[in-house]
């Protein structure tokens, strides 16, 4: 296991609030991310989730607060993509091109070299015939696929993920948990945020649960889950409880 504790951390949120008009969807957020780790970024529907990796890299401006990576804001590196890996949203890729054609142009921007597609495909088992489809024609999983690619392509040091598993079949999610295991034993720093709860339980070191746009618990995965019992769906419930939609029974 690697020493997390001596290095700066590889995500530091600090104090992020961000409002709506009068609706408060994040409230005092901090919490950090070390190298050679996974966090699981957990919470109930409307938590605040996604708007925090927003702002991790630039798309929300915080009210308040900072988010950032590698010490510094996302926007000013150099060549993000080399250093941060995203996925926010699998949907978000150009619907008319083939899946190669946006790595390609992904890996053109970056300055990498194009074998690095080839590689990518290969590792994310997107098939020639698949890689050489639109991307509007691929079903979910494949375009979390083509997003996972996309986000590994520059080699990054940390990964920043939305719900990466969502339309992945039983392999590719065994898969996933297979691929951010070793990033995160390379040293690399991944942020990921799921529903999935055996999925998080089966890959992450430490948990940061959200909920109403609060941190409600952070710490390490092993003393969240002996402080519980043991089951990581019951301590999100409880955590939870008082968070929940207004609208859910
Ligand atoms: N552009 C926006 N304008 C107004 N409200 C917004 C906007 N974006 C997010 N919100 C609100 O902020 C809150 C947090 O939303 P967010 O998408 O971050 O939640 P989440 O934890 O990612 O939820 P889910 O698990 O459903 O994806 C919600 O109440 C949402 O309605």
């Amino acid at each position: 296991m690697n020493d997390r504790s001596s290095s700066p951390a590889a995500i530091e949120v600090a104090g992020l609030s961000k409002s709506y008009g009068p609706h408060r969807a994040l409230d005092d957020v901090s919490f950090s991310v070390q190298h050679g780790s996974v966090t699981g970024f957990l919470g109930p529907n409307g938590a605040g989730k996604s708007t925090t990796l927003r702002m991790l890299v630039g798309l929300t401006t915080p009210t308040a607060g900072a988010a950032r990576v590698l010490g510094g804001l996302y926007g000013d590196l150099p060549n993000p993509g080399r250093r941060v890996g995203v996925l926010l949203d699998a949907s978000a890729q150009h619907a008319g091109r083939t899946g190669r054609e946006v790595l390609r142009l992904n890996a053109m921007v970056m300055g990498l070299p194009l074998d690095r597609v080839q590689e990518m495909l290969h590792r994310v088992g997107l098939t020639p015939a698949e890689a050489d489809r639109r991307a509007g024609t691929y079903s979910l999983g494949m375009r979390q696929r083509l997003g996972i690619a996309s986000a590994l392509l520059g080699d990054p040091e940390v990964l920043i993920l939305d719900e990466p598993a969502n339309g992945l079949d039983p392999a590719g999610i065994h898969w996933m948990r297979g691929l951010l295991r070793e990033f995160a034993d390379r040293g690399g720093a991944v942020l990921l945020s799921s529903h999935l709860l055996a999925e998080i339980e089966a890959v992450a070191d430490d948990l940061v649960f959200i909920g109403g746009g609060r941190v409600i618990a952070a710490g390490s995965k092993r003393s969240l889950l002996d402080a519980a019992g043991g089951d990581l769906e019951d301590l999100f419930l409880t955590l939870t409880a008082d968070h929940g939609r207004e609208d859910v029974a």
